[in-house]
């Protein structure tokens, strides 16, 4: 479904991304991990032909992304950006309804089809009652829900998600994993999550792809990508990699350092303030 070869990304003579290999097939559920400044939105931006890469080729449905016309792509891809929806003063039904704009008009029975479309999506995240509230007065927890719903009504084949957690409580966080691993199994759908919980990121995704200067500097299993020491190598912490009692896959415990952690030391090692 995506298949990225050999990418690479500069921004005004500075590497950002370097030869990025991996592939998402239908039905997976793919996670990129790294720290902050790694280069995992700018990954996203390329798989969704917002930015093009310096080399290398993007491949959606077995066709360069590019080669795709915008309407075309919309049928197929769908993201959720790290920004998440601007506070506009429409409603909530209304923010949703604009992902059916790739749909629109292709059948004479399509308006009836894209409200179905909205109304089942609206219930699955829990959205229904909120329908008349204008988003620009909405949590920043609830507009997420609206930009995950706004791609879920796109009906793609592939869906990127860049960071879908961020402003949920740990009751929303696990929700909204499960709706995506649900959409996932039913739909066959090839999804890629940016996260930053690593545990959450080893319960959902079958693989993860761990990301540092720009460089994969790891790609398979959770179990096998989760070490201490390649955790250790890449965020500069020490931490504890237990066994989840129910699923048994790895969870990683954090506790405060011996010495503290200064912020700039942790940037610098991130390569943030070269
Ligand atoms: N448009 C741009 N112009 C110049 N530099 C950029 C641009 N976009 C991103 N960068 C730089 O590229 C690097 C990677 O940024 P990116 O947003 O991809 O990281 P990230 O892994 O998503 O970080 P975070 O976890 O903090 O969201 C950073 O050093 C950033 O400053």
């Amino acid at each position: 479904m995506l298949e990225v070869e050999n990418l690479k990304k500069s921004y005004h003579g500075q590497t950002i991304l370097q030869g990025l290999e991996f592939t998402v097939a239908a039905g997976e559920m793919m996670g990129v991990i790294g720290p902050n400044g790694s280069g995992k939105t700018t990954l996203v931006r390329l798989l969704s032909n917002e930015t093009e890469p310096d080399e290398g080729e993007v491949y959606l449905d077995g066709r360069l992304i590019s080669q795709w016309s915008g309407r075309q792509r919309a049928l197929r891809l769908a993201v959720l950006p790290q920004e998440g929806l601007p506070a506009v003063p429409f409603t909530v039904e209304e923010v949703i309804a604009t992902g059916r704009h790739p749909h629109q008009g292709w059948w004479p029975w399509s308006g009836r089809m894209d409200q179905k479309v909205v109304e089942r999506v609206m219930k699955q995240t829990g959205l229904l009652s909120k329908r008349d509230r204008r988003i620009d007065r909405l949590s920043g927890g609830e507009r997420q829900l609206v930009a995950l719903a706004k791609a879920m009504v796109q009906e793609p084949n592939v869906l990127i998600l860049d960071e879908p957690t961020t402003y949920l409580d740990i009751a929303h966080q696990v929700a909204v994993l499960d709706q995506i691993q649900q959409w996932r199994n039913q739909e066959e759908l090839a999804v890629l999550v940016v996260l930053h919980d690593l545990n959450l990121a080893s319960q959902y995704c079958d693989r993860l792809l761990l990301i540092k200067e720009g460089v994969q500097v790891a790609e398979g299993t959770p179990t096998e990508v989760l070490t201490a020491e390649r955790i250790h190598d890449v965020y500069g912490i020490i931490p504890q990699i237990i066994r989840h009692p129910v699923t048994q896959l790895p969870q990683v415990l954090l506790c405060p350092s011996e010495h503290g952690t200064s912020l700039e030391s942790v940037s610098l090692s991130y390569g943030i303030l070269r």
